[in-house]
């Protein structure tokens, strides 16, 4: 007889087996009412296991199911056991992720109401007896008779018709039924959608899409690659995701669109509603405004095949979407897909395992394709396609990098925030009433120090990536290695002595801005403007509109956006995120500048980008200027490879956390020391060490980063590790596989 392993709600991880009553149609994923101790609980059916007959005692059997079907389907289920296995993490908390809070709990459960349905006319003659007998029930069959679909809702009857309701129910000339109402999200018709059609493809498109159309027709259990689709900026990509997700809607299966994040990827979401306008209650929207009870229904209209398009952030990888024929991946190099909290889990990396478990296509698309998925078609585990004009037929813009050393000098040491040539070229698009965007690059935090005058940045001999300055102790330090100096008195490069921290605000910027153009309307997006609903939406409306001419912000605002008055853009610090000790720093300024670049140019008019860096020969800003993909991944690749970074070596973070500074350094230590007992060949163990941010939320961290080639063994002795070592009670340690963060 098998029974039922069954892991019970909550925080504590409990898993028991329970017998099945007999005909109760148990499989895993299904939710399940289970007694335990002396009350009722809920779980989820993680297996069926084969008990030994002699036990000695008689299981408990469940009590019943909460849902009469799995809520997590077998390939769920079995991506939920990778990702415990693969990141080191509870299968409780990823049973979390895949149903989510509002799906879990019972309160939510589907808005009903009870709706009047008339089938088919009365008789006249019976209709003429109720007309004399009954007036109100005769109303009732007229107004029925009127309404759309021939029903309506019982409440809109107004008050004391459910008596005439009841009666006409007996006489079998209504129907009653309770009516699931879905919670519509949109229901406040905040937005208008305008429906548009599909555009004729360019060659480039049409090859790629074939492609496409090939994997998605390919017969059952056809082994199919993924696909990392690398097109320019402009190039049409979210043409081909539109017209590669209708053709498998009309093979009668469902798709799964992912973007990086739902808030700051407006345009992207607006052109799927806007395709499907047609089919509009069949697109799902993920985001995290959603109220839970929203949530729940939008959970369950996927689950039950009533939303056959999906598109959401990570967390949407999760969607219970039957039949998928389709997993489109967008800005698949975003470093928002990975997950900040357990379970700890990469959007995109999952994706590529749901599509393999599922057995259907996936394009992961970029302009500036991860070195990760590119290296994945090095080796031929992915596909390459490539686009590399605009779909417009417009040229990529002219970037022009300005160096701001000589600019400081002209400014006799301060920080020139504005070059002469960018305010020029500011004010000329004011006169003409083009439009400009400014990009402050903000990413990690100005820790490194960095030369005013000559723009020298102090680097670690031995990791090459920028020292990180401790305040607390006037040292600068490697964070992968530990490496340790003093703090220059003078510039190691060209003597100066001002070398200092740099770092100034959207904020600043804006005050600068009104002070050298007077004329022109300038708006700001940042973390404030963010925080307000609809702030974002409503200001790149009003950009839309040209009520604006010039928009600051950072590079949260980069993705995927689209105005063709957009003539002008402007980098007004470069290299800041070249400097943060972070392996990928040369990466994100190459991504960066590449797809802020795109923002320009985009219509009739043709684009200008200017670039102010300290670095100018830097090679990741060299590359983005030259739009030399290949250039860049072939000399990054290179560094990677000969310092054992991603994606030549799986790396990993370990961090310990606790007010009390000692513990947490003593922990880590105390971890580090058993980790390199034993540890097993090809895994690499740093040094433990203060985190760059050092003290966060109150709290003061140590890191230790590990690397290997091989992913599992790295987890497993991580997890063999912690399972043996008791923790002092207010140190948290966390762990995270393929960490993107390093601060
Ligand atoms: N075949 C086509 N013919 C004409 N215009 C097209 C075609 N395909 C796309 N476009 C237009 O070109 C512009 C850029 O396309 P799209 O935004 O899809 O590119 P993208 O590659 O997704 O860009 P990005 O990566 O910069 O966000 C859009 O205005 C789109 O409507
Ligand atoms: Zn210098
Ligand atoms: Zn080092």
């Amino acid at each position: 007889m098998p029974a039922a392993r069954v892991l019970i709600d909550g925080p504590s991880e409990l898993v028991f087996d329970y017998a099945i009553p007999d005909g109760l149609p148990v499989v895993p994923g299904c939710r399940v009412r289970v007694p335990l101790r002396n009350k009722t609980s809920q779980g989820t059916v993680l297996d069926l296991v084969e008990t030994p007959g002699d036990l000695g005692f008689a299981l408990r059997p469940l009590h019943s199911l909460s849902d009469p079907d799995p809520l997590i389907t077998p390939k769920l289920l079995e991506a939920g056991r990778w990702i415990a296995d693969y990141y080191g993490c509870s299968i409780e908390s990823v049973i979390r992720a895949l149903l989510p809070e509002a799906v879990r709990t019972e309160d939510n459960s589907a808005k009903v109401r009870k709706t009047v349905i008339l089938d088919k006319d009365p008789d006249p003659e019976v209709l003429a007896k109720i007309t004399k007998r009954a007036p109100k029930q005769a109303a009732i069959l007229a107004i029925l008779a009127h309404s759309p679909d021939r029903k309506i809702a019982l409440a809109d009857l107004g008050e004391g018709a459910s008596a005439s309701v009841k009666s006409l129910v007996k006489q079998e000339l209504v129907r009653l039924i309770e009516e699931e109402v879905r919670r519509d999200p949109e229901a406040d018709g905040v937005e208008e959608i305008l429906p548009d059609s599909p555009l004729p493809l360019n060659e480039e498109q049409e090859a790629a899409l074939a492609v496409i159309l090939e994997l998605l027709q390919a017969p059952d259990g056809t082994p199919r690659q993924p696909i990392l689709l690398h097109g320019v900026t402009g190039s049409g990509k979210t043409e081909v995701y539109l017209q590669a997700a209708r053709r498998t809607l009309d093979l009668g299966k469902t798709v799964l669109v992912l973007v990086p994040e739902i808030s700051l990827t407006p345009q992207t979401v607006r052109r799927f509603r806007s395709r499907f306008a047609d089919i509009q209650d069949q697109v799902a929207v993920l985001h995290s405004n959603l109220s839970q009870g929203e949530r729940f229904d939008e959970w369950h209209r996927i689950r039950k095949g009533k939303a056959r398009i999906v598109i959401g952030a990570r967390s949407a990888v999760f969607a219970p979407l039957p039949d998928l024929g389709l997993i489109l991946v967008d800005e698949e190099h975003e470093n928002s897909y990975k997950q900040d909290q357990i379970p700890r889990y990469h959007g995109r990396d999952v994706a590529v395992l749901r599509a393999s478990l599922e057995g259907c296509p996936i394009i992961l698309g970029s302009a500036t394709p991860s070195l990760e998925s590119y290296q994945n078609t090095l080796e031929g585990k992915y596909r390459l396609l490539r686009m590399l004009k605009r779909a417009d037929g417009q040229s990529l813009p002219l970037i022009r990098v300005l160096d701001m050393r000589l600019e400081s000098k002209k400014h006799k040491g301060g920080m020139a925030i504005l070059s002469d040539r960018l305010r020029v070229a500011l004010e000329q698009r004011v006169a003409k009433k083009e439009q400009s965007i400014l990009f402050l690059n903000r990413r990690g935090f100005a820790r490194s120090l960095q030369c005013p005058s000559c723009g020298h940045v102090c680097m670690c001999p031995h990791c090459s990536i920028s020292l990180t300055y401790h305040r607390e102790d006037e040292r600068l330090m490697c964070h992968i290695c530990g490496h340790q100096a003093v703090v220059p008195k003078k510039c190691p490069e060209c003597r100066d002595p001002s070398i200092a921290l740099q770092g100034f605000g959207t904020q600043k910027v804006e005050e600068v801005l009104a002070k050298v153009l007077p004329a022109a309307k300038i708006a700001r997006i940042d973390a404030d403007v963010m925080r307000k609903k609809n702030a974002l939406r409503d200001l790149l409306n009003a950009f839309q509109a040209r009520k604006i001419d010039v928009l600051v912000g950072t590079q949260m605002i980069a993705k995927g956006l689209h105005f063709p008055n957009v003539t002008l853009v402007g980098i007004l610090n470069a290299d800041i995120g070249l400097h943060v000790p972070d392996f990928r720093s040369g990466e994100r300024t190459f991504q960066l500048m590449t797809q802020v670049a795109g923002r320009a140019g985009r219509g009739d008019l043709e684009g200008e980008v200017i670039v102010q860096t300290f670095t100018p020969h830097s090679p990741s800003i060299q590359f983005a200027r030259h739009h030399d993909f290949d250039g860049f991944a072939e000399q990054e690749l290179e560094f990677r490879r000969q310092f054992e970074f991603p994606p030549f070596a799986h790396c990993a973070m370990l961090t310990s956390r606790s007010t009390h500074e000692r513990r947490a350094e003593f922990t880590l230590e105390t971890l580090h020391r058993r980790l390199k007992e034993d540890c097993p060949p090809g895994i690499s163990l740093g040094e433990p060490m203060p985190s760059p941010l050092v003290r966060s939320h109150g709290q003061f961290r140590f890191q230790l980063m590990l690397r290997s080639a091989k992913a599992r063994p790295l987890t497993r002795h991580v997890q063999q590790v912690l399972q043996k070592t008791t923790l002092p009670e207010d140190v948290t340690v966390v762990f995270d596989m393929d960490a993107w963060s390093f601060t």
